[in-house]
This record gives structure tokens, sequence and C-alpha cells, in this order.
């Protein structure tokens, strides 16, 4: 499989002070929308910064699209599309003057500012002054600085921030768009599990500067399927309890219902055996699975 990012061994400290990543290991694979997930003060931002640049490297190596940084920075950031720090909008002019400053840096055809403000759903406001726009219209603005030299990765830090709901339904949509129509790359970063599991076909977790999880969406769910017990539904608890107390295993949840541990599925049939022989009558055994936030939390905290 072919990445557009690959890091490895990415360490850094700011200062004298403790190391904030420690080997941090991320491969983005082409095509794929990544999220880069992990809870406030993880290293996110730090990681995103040394992948694009805007910090320098002290330790371990990137390579972004093929080339690595940072020997090949400039190559680099010809193909990529960043929105890290606050985009610098000028509130002063329309959302094509914006553009315009960009295209001479970028020196890209003027056709393309029409194009990215079409893209993002702002070109029937293309004449508008940035200032009198929303912040969900200026962060899809941000979203055109950073298409409009079209790009083949973009990178995103948490583009989502200070959204309201509808404002974050947009934007995941637009993101969603982009990368199936336009075949970009995406990395994103955000703290939020919902947001990324909505919107990701990959996810790495940070937690303390350190990846706890890299993987698709798919190994990520296949966590929830471990089972991490079973709940009961006996017509007779206390005798059920007295019965399975035994066993040493069982615990009554706050709902009143048994709940054992994780346990094969034969001893499951051959508990259920048991009671049924005592005249107990059991007419519900349910899985309880991991959900997604519990996975996370747990990769998290470990
Ligand atoms: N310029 C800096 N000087 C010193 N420490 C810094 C600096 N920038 C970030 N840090 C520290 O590095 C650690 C990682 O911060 P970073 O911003 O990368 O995390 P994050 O996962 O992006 O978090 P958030 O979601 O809050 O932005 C934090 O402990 C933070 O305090």
């Amino acid at each position: 499989m072919k990445y557009c990012v690959e890091v490895s061994g990415l360490a850094y400290q700011f200062g004298k002070g403790d190391p904030v990543l420690r080997d941090i290991q991320l491969q983005v694979p082409q095509g794929a929308i990544y999220g880069f997930l992990g809870p406030n003060g993880a290293g996110k931002t730090t990681t995103l910064r040394l992948i694009t640049g805007l910090l320098r490297m002290q330790a371990g190596s990137v390579q972004v699209l093929g080339q690595s940084f940072p020997r090949h920075r400039l190559d680099i950031l010809r193909q990529v599309g960043c929105l890290i720090e606050s985009p610098a909008i000028y509130e002063h002019l329309s959302a094509t003057e914006n553009l315009l400053v960009l295209q001479r840096i970028y020196q890209c055809p003027r056709s393309y500012i029409a194009d990215a403000l079409q893209t993002v759903g702002l070109a029937a406001v293309a004449g508008k002054k940035a200032g009198q726009f929303s912040l969900g219209m200026k962060q899809r603005l941000a979203l055109a600085m950073a298409l409009l030299h079209r790009p083949k990765l973009l990178i995103l830090d948490e583009p989502t921030n200070g959204l309201d709901p509808n404002g974050i339904i947009e934007m995941r949509e637009l993101l969603k768009k982009i990368n199936r129509e336009q075949g970009i790359s995406i990395l994103i970063s955000s703290h939020l599990l919902p947001e990324i599991e909505r919107l990701a076909t990959h996810i790495g977790i940070i937690s303390k500067g350190r990846m706890v999880f890299e993987g698709s969406l798919e190994q990520l769910s296949g966590l929830r399927q471990q089972v991490q017990g079973c709940l009961l539904d006996t017509t007779d608890n206390t005798a059920a309890l007295q019965l399975l107390s035994t066993y040493e295993i069982c615990v009554v949840t706050d709902t009143g219902r048994i709940q054992l541990p994780a346990l094969p599925v034969a001893a499951i049939a051959e508990l259920n055996t048991h009671l049924v022989q005592r005249g107990i009558g059991v007419y519900g055994i349910q899985p309880v699975k991991n959900d997604l936030e519990t996975i996370f939390m747990d990769l998290v905290n470990a």
C-alpha cells in the first residue's frame, strides 16, 4: 500500500521541558481520510506542525508524498494544503480577494479561485467581505485557501473547533466530497471520537505524546466486538445468584440484572443448563459489547 504520510520515530520537546512526543509512528494511506484523535494536550498539533515544517524536527523521519522532510520541504508544501493555525483571513477583503493574495504567492491559474470557492459552496458570496461571514463560512473560506493550489493532501488541525452542530455536519460532508470527487487524501485531527467515526476511513489515536492505536475504522470497531460480559435475566435472581456464587464470578448490576464477566461460550451455555436444571427460568442472555467511546477512553487512559 502506498502512504502519503509516513512518520517514524518522531520525538519532540519544547526547550528543556518534558518530551511532548515520543516515538510517533504514523502512516496515512493514499486516498484515506485519516482521523488523528487524542484528548487536549496529547500532541496532535505538535505532530501536524512537525509534518508541515512549522516546527523544526528534532528526531525521527517524516515522508510526505514520497519525499522526505525537511530536505524537500518546498516541493512537499506545493502539494499539500494546510489548515493548522488560525488562517490569515483578511476581513476587509472579499472571499475572492483573499484568494487572489494566495493565488499570487502560489502563481497558480486565476481560474482556480472560482473553482475553490465553488467546491466549498461560497461561489454565491464570492464578492462579500470576509468580515461579514459567519464562523462556518470563514472556516469554508479557510478550506478554499488550503485547496486553492489543488493539493494532493490536506492537513487540517481541528477544523470544526467552535462550529455549531450544523457547521460541523457541513464541514464533514464537504471533506467527504473533496476526498471522494477529487481524490485528495486528508489528515484531520480532532479530540471528538463521534466526529471522526463518521468521517474517517483510518484512525490514529495519540495519548500523552504516544500513539496508542493505528488502523482502519473496521479494526477499531473490531475491538468493539470483544464481548465484555453477559447480562442474565432469570425468573428467580436470588436463587440464580446463590447457585452462581459457587463459581465466584457473578455480580449484580444496578438494574437488578445479573452480570457475568466475559466467559467462553461453552461456559455460558453450561451455566444456563445448571440454572434451568434447578428450575430457574432463563429468559435472557445478552452479550455486553464495548462501545467505541469506551474503547477510546480505555486506550487513552491505559
Ligand atoms: N509552544 C509551546 N511551548 C511549550 N509547550 C508547548 C507549546 N505548544 C504546545 N506545548 C505543549 O505540548 C503538549 C502537546 O500540545 P499540542 O498542542 O500538540 O496538543 P494537542 O493534542 O493538539 O491538544 P489541543 O487539542 O488542546 O490543541 C501540551 O502539553 C502543550 O502544553
